[in-house]
């Protein structure tokens, strides 16, 4: 993303010594952050790469964007909706803060429905980010949490912002007060949860970012049960379940006993190349319950109703004809372009005799470098085939020494980074 100039003005105000000052102290909880956000500093990376080599091709493997158009039959639903705030007989102000009934019918229709997932247990928002970041505000500061390691930096960085964990550990490479379970090839990157403690959350994605695993039945029926054993909640990440082609669990409600112990969050995003659009959801079942036998579901509603006034009416047609029999069908093609990128990643890095995981049921492959440090391959890989990756060090401490390939870029670019990428290590 291109930040805008004045933003990055603020890496520097305290340098303005005689500056007015208020008499405001810092959350202290923002100053416990490390850095930017994670991906942010890969775009600020890539800015002043092309900066420094203007005349050439940049290949983007890296932020998780989608790059193929959006199909017209989803986009004139928008227009349509669009034109007709422009009539009195079209127009309306505010919706319901918890989504449109008929977007919600049909999420729940499309991705739960032989799960018993109400309608009413689907909350619309405005994508998963602004979701994970909601649910933190509804946990709060003195929940305990656990991710993957590695995982998607949200999960992490809103724990850090709503007081959840104590400082950065530059030695450990992590944040104190997180159980950051462990994901490594030869545990498949599903945790151990024999030696995992104890947690109020646990935050968990499948399709994984940024591993590409994807969690078998057998894997999430563990994890609902060591929910069930411990009393805790998992957040469940489905934000590339649309990526799943083979039997394993695209919602973690296909699992028995799950309703009692998961919220679901999913998106628009990846799944309808809606990363620009905005609109994502999340599932609490009214049977999740807090240990005073209170409903989470109502907090999580009061919870919305306080803190947004809804997502874009025009987002939310655009939602409505994604889940059309002709919607599903024609983002179906791009979700199957986007995989056969990933499966042409995966056979670049094995003809290289790289050990490289995941991009079959997700769009990110991952691929391991051994003895080396995921930036110093980053830079490299930046600097000698101007291919922007993500270095996997920025997940976790598990992702040292592995670098994300994202395969949201078009055809031509992943045909031509497979040549940059034979030259740079055969
Ligand atoms: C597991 C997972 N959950 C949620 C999101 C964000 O979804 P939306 O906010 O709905 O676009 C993402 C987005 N990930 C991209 C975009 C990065 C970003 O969110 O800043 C990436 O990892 O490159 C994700 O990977």
């Amino acid at each position: 993303r291109n930040l805008p100039e004045m933003q990055s003005n603020l890496n520097f105000p305290w340098l303005i010594y005689n500056a007015y000052k208020t008499m405001v102290r810092r959350n202290v909880n923002m100053e416990k952050l490390k850095d930017d956000y994670f991906l942010t500093n890969i775009s600020r990376r890539q800015s002043a790469h092309l900066q420094k080599f203007p005349d050439t091709k940049l290949i983007n493997l890296g932020i998780g964007d989608t790059t193929m158009p959006i199909p017209k039959s989803i986009t004139s639903s928008m227009v349509e909706r669009a034109d007709a705030l422009s009539t009195i007989e079209g127009y309306s102000g505010y919706g319901p803060e918890q989504g449109e009934k008929a977007l919600k019918d049909a999420i729940a229709n499309t991705f739960y429905g032989d799960l018993g997932i109400k309608s009413s247990e689907v909350f619309i928002s405005d994508g998963s980010q602004t979701d994970i970041s909601r649910l933190q505000l509804l946990l709060g500061s003195s929940v305990s949490i656990a991710v993957q390691d590695p995982s998607y930096p949200a999960y992490v960085d809103t724990g850090v912002v709503v007081g959840q964990t104590n400082v950065f550990q530059e030695s450990e490479g992590k944040y104190g007060n997180i159980e950051y379970m462990k994901c490594f090839a030869d545990n498949d990157f599903f945790p151990d949860l024999s030696t995992a403690s104890r947690t109020d959350i646990i935050f968990f994605c499948s399709p994984n970012n940024p591993t590409g695993s994807t969690a078998t039945r057998e894997q999430l029926a563990q994890l609902v049960e060591f929910s069930r054993k411990n009393g805790s909640i998992i957040v469940y990440d489905a934000a590339y379940a649309a990526y799943i082609s083979d039997d394993c669990p695209r919602s973690i409600f296909e699992i028995p006993g799950a309703k009692e112990v998961a919220i679901e969050i999913s998106s628009f995003s990846k799944f309808a190349g809606f990363t620009g659009v905005r609109l994502g959801w999340t599932v609490v079942p009214s049977e999740l319950l807090y240990s005073n036998g209170f409903p989470v579901i109502k907090d999580f509603d009061r919870l919305v109703c306080t803190c947004s006034n809804g997502t874009s009416n025009i987002s939310q047609a655009g939602g409505l004809a994604c889940l059309s029999p002709e919607g599903l069908k024609s983002i179906q093609t791009i979700i199957d372009f986007y995989k056969e990128n990933a499966r042409l990643i995966i056979e670049i890095f094995t003809s290289l005799g790289f050990k490289a995981y995941g991009g079959k049921n997700a769009p990110y492959v991952w691929v391991h470098f051994p003895g080396k440090r995921s930036w110093d391959v980053f830079t490299e890989i930046l600097e000698k085939a101007h291919i922007v990756t993500i270095p996997g060090s920025g997940f976790g401490p598990c992702g040292q020494g592995y670098i994300r390939f994202s395969s949201f870029a078009r055809r031509e670019d992943i045909i031509e980074a497979s040549w940059r990428l034979k030259n740079l290590y055969s």
